[in-house]
């Protein structure tokens, strides 16, 4: 528990031992306040009453010196979980930057989101509202024992064996409901991931399930959900009833020790002063109690907390992609992929095989190939969302694994199926390619992609909100300005995935003519569904299934039986459209 809550305040974990040590001297001094009460029922029952009246003016000034302690614990307690917060935030922040694309599935982005805001949350709340407590009360029962043992050795015996019992009970009932807490948290995870899609796929739900059935797979995970709360929450009262058990148990044997030590007494002959220190002894053993009882019901908080510890742990135990101790330059713009092969995961099928393939700087390479024959894969591996399995992608003549992430995202500028938008507004998403751009050169870009006509029709322009994820725009609109973004970034690789799909005619030739602006000034990698597009590019590689099935020029593979003029005679009876090749290579 206390491992994984000082690794997230690495590497200065200074103030927490400062906090610890004062919780414990917080506690350290709770318990010589409450022995203080001995003496001066002693010097009351002596009749000595200035000495009874010393002894409670030095027990008010503990009270005193406890309350201010407490507040200064207090204190320290909140600033070692603001600490905790902002470094482990920073943290998760920085080490989930560098994971593979790959790691960020819904089921896990759910969890991530459920960690870094409710979880780091409680977490941050750990020191102030339960280390303290939790701290003070181990110590001060240690403090009473000795009070106890002056006052009779048998009962001080029971109270010291007691201690590494209790604790033992404590750590056995904390065990008792971690597999349900952890199950617990998983399911809520999935409830709130499943939350998360039911909102943002209404017209999917709606469209498809007209028969009010929309919400089930969000039900079934409340279910799962209340299910896993349910079997928490046996578990939870079983451990607490244990602890509780526990310490009455020991305060009856302390109890039955008391009453066995008067017994003797009386057999012996009543002796005032013993029956004066049987009463405090039970009421030593009462105060021993109270912080066992408290620290035995923090245990249900501890183990929640123990949970989140758990689940950041397992975040940053993901191996993000390693970055290179001595980063090499690449010498120029060529991409070259060198007998490579990758799979998605290890239980699964290869999905690239094999695959070698070199584009010289300026080339424009056009991938062809039935859906889910591996060219989006392609891209990702050259902008190394992943890394390869076997052989290597070569940038500039640099394996990308020995790139720094820097250097290889300043070579490349990518077009993707999916482009995301951020809220704020058009400019603010094209400038994402080059933040220092002017708004001249904003206008020029949005231009180059066919965007000029409609942000002219726009009020505010240029500064027309786009909404979270571009809601507010059509589809061709968002594409268009994640092209717009991607030109004005100048990097001199451009990766393009069906970044026309979504266009219309208009838009289309207006992409081309960009494209055929770029040729030759920077290397081009386009998944191509549109033939004016595969027509404008120097080489085509055609995938099948992982593997490279034929690789050449149009006037190269036109006439040669094959994947590509089969492709070329699909797409030809679907538009009826001829292939005027610009370049025979
Ligand atoms: N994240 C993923 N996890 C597991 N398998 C994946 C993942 N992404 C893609 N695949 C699989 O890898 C194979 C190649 O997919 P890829 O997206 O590269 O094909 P594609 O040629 O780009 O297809 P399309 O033209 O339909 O976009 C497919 O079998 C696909 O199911």
């Amino acid at each position: 528990m206390l491992k994984p809550f000082l690794h997230l305040i690495s590497p200065d974990r200074t103030a927490f031992w400062r906090y610890a040590a004062m919780a414990a001297g917080y506690g350290l001094l709770s318990g010589v306040v409450i022995v203080a009460q001995v003496p001066i029922f002693i010097w009351l029952f002596l009749g000595d009453m200035q000495r009874a009246a010393l002894w409670l003016l030095a027990m008010i000034a503990g009270c005193i010196a406890c309350w201010a302690c407490r507040r200064a614990v207090d204190k320290a307690g909140v600033g070692v979980g603001l600490a905790v917060l902002g470094e482990a935030r920073q943290r998760i922040g920085d080490h989930v930057a560098r994971l593979p694309i790959g790691w960020f599935t819904p089921e896990n982005t759910a969890r991530l989101s459920h960690v870094i805001t409710h979880g780091m949350t409680e977490v941050a709340q750990l020191p102030a509202h339960v280390f303290t407590p939790v701290l003070s009360g181990a110590v001060t029962p240690v403090v009473v024992v000795g009070a106890l043992t002056a006052l009779d050795w048998r009962m001080g015996l029971i109270a010291l064996v007691a201690l590494p019992l209790a604790t033992v009970m404590f750590l056995l009932a904390g065990c008792l409901g971690r597999d349900a807490d952890r199950a617990f948290h998983a399911r809520a995870s999935e409830t709130g991931q499943r939350a998360v899609e039911f909102a943002q796929a209404q017209s999917v739900l709606r469209a498809f399930n007209g028969n009010g059935d929309a919400t089930r797979f969000l039900e079934q995970a409340i279910d799962r959900q209340a299910r896993s709360a349910y079997r928490l929450i046996l578990r939870s009262v079983a451990s607490v009833v244990l602890n509780s058990w526990m310490v009455q148990a020991v305060f009856a044997a302390l109890l039955v020790a008391a009453a066995f030590w008067l017994h003797d007494d009386l057999m012996a002959g009543v002796d005032a002063r013993s029956t004066v220190a049987v009463i405090l002894s039970l009421l030593m053993a009462a105060r021993f109690i109270e912080p066992l009882l408290d620290v035995a019901g923090y245990g249900e908080a501890l183990r929640a907390a123990r949970g989140h510890l758990e689940a950041v742990e397992a975040i940053l135990a993901v191996t993000p992609l390693p970055e290179p101790v001595s980063p090499e330059l690449p010498v120029d713009a060529s991409v070259e992929l060198c007998d490579v092969a990758f799979r998605y995961a290890p239980d699964q099928p290869a999905v690239i095989d094999g695959v070698s393939l070199r584009i010289e700087p300026g080339q424009m390479v056009a991938l062809v190939g039935a859906s889910g024959s591996g060219k989006t894969t392609i891209m990702k591996l050259v902008s190394r969302f992943f890394d390869v399995e076997h052989g290597s992608v070569r940038i500039g003549g640099v394996d990308v694994r020995n790139m720094s992430s820097e250097a290889l995202a300043g070579q490349i500028s990518q077009i993707f199926q999916d482009s995301y938008l951020f809220r704020g507004s058009i400019a603010d998403n094209i400038r994402i390619g080059c933040p220092k751009a002017q708004d001249d050169a904003v206008r020029d870009f949005a231009g180059k992609a066919g965007i000029a006509e409609m942000i002219a029709r726009l009020p505010d322009g240029l500064d027309t909100p786009v909404g979270e994820g571009g809601v507010r725009l059509s589809g061709g609109e968002r594409q268009r300005i994640a092209i717009a973004r991607a030109l004005i970034k100048d990097a001199p690789i451009l990766l393009i995935d069906e970044a026309t799909a979504a266009l219309d005619a208009e838009n289309q030739a207006a992409i081309a003519s960009t494209l055929t602006r770029l040729r030759g000034r920077r290397t081009l990698i386009v998944i191509a569904h549109q033939l004016s597009t595969i027509a404008q590019a120097d080489r085509i590689v055609v995938l099948d299934e992982g593997r490279i099935a034929q690789h050449g020029t149009h006037a190269e593979l036109v006439n040669e039986p094959g994947l590509y003029a089969d492709f070329l005679a699909r797409r030809k009876a679907a538009k009826g459209w001829t292939f005027h090749a610009r370049h025979s290579g």
